[in-house]
């Protein structure tokens, strides 16, 4: 439901962001649909490895940061709190997801309503690590106190490795009190490519619940 709002919010010409997960898969889907049947004309710019085939697949014409500035981006998320900040990177695509939510003129996150938190924390916090740095990085989320574990792959022996070629740490923090400067701090440890706290990013959350979808802004 909150997938097919979020289409309705796309106009012709426009340059559109394509979240991943499981919820911007639908999407994904249903903006190829309008774009084919109405000639809406827009670019895709992918935030995953994800996303991109679910565009080619849905013949969406796919474009880069570098070569158009973005309208609107879609995306999902793991836990969204009363100011709409987020938890994303459960399916370890926040890296990219950030760069391009963030460089959107208008970043709309949508979900169901079992991802509406009062506190954002009970979902670790997904980090993106480069390989080398696990035992210095866990020093310092552990000094932050967190309990960081690797996350590892369920089809590859081994920890799951980013679209990017890296490793995510999933750390585990008591209730957060404050996101904005966690999400500072946590990108300041020698090591950490980016961690999955979007704070003051998300301009509109489209949800779907059992009465209907609702709008936060
Ligand atoms: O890395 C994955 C993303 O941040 C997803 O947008 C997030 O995990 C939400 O995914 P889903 O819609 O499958 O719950």
């Amino acid at each position: 439901m909150a997938a097919l709002v979020a289409v309705d919010e796309i106009k012709e010409n426009q340059v559109v962001g394509l979240g991943t997960g499981s919820t911007t898969h639908y999407f994904i889907n249903e903006l190829a649909k309008r774009n084919e049947k109405e000639e809406l004309n827009i670019l895709g710019v992918p935030t995953s490895y994800q996303s991109f085939l679910l565009a080619q697949k849905g013949k969406i014409p796919i474009t880069t940061l570098d070569e158009h500035d973005i309208d609107v981006s879609v995306d999902g998320a793991d836990e969204i709190d009363s100011n709409l900040n987020l938890i994303k990177g459960g399916g370890a695509a926040h890296t990219l997801e950030k760069i391009i939510d963030y460089a959107a003129e208008k970043f709309i996150v949508i979900a169901d309503e079992s991802k509406l938190v009062d506190r954002l924390g009970k979902f670790p916090v997904p980090v993106e690590i480069i390989p080398q740095s696990v035992k210095t990085v866990f020093s310092s989320l552990n000094d932050m106190g967190a309990n960081p574990e690797i996350r590892m792959a369920k089809y590859k022996d081994g920890p799951v490795i980013t679209d990017n070629g890296n490793f995510i740490v999933d750390a585990q923090f008591p209730l957060i009190d404050n996101p904005i400067p966690l999400e500072k701090d946590l990108n300041s440890i020698p090591g950490v490519v980016e961690n999955g706290i979007f704070s003051q990013m998300t301009d509109k959350a489209i949800i779907g619940t059992v009465e209907g979808v609702k709008i936060l802004k």
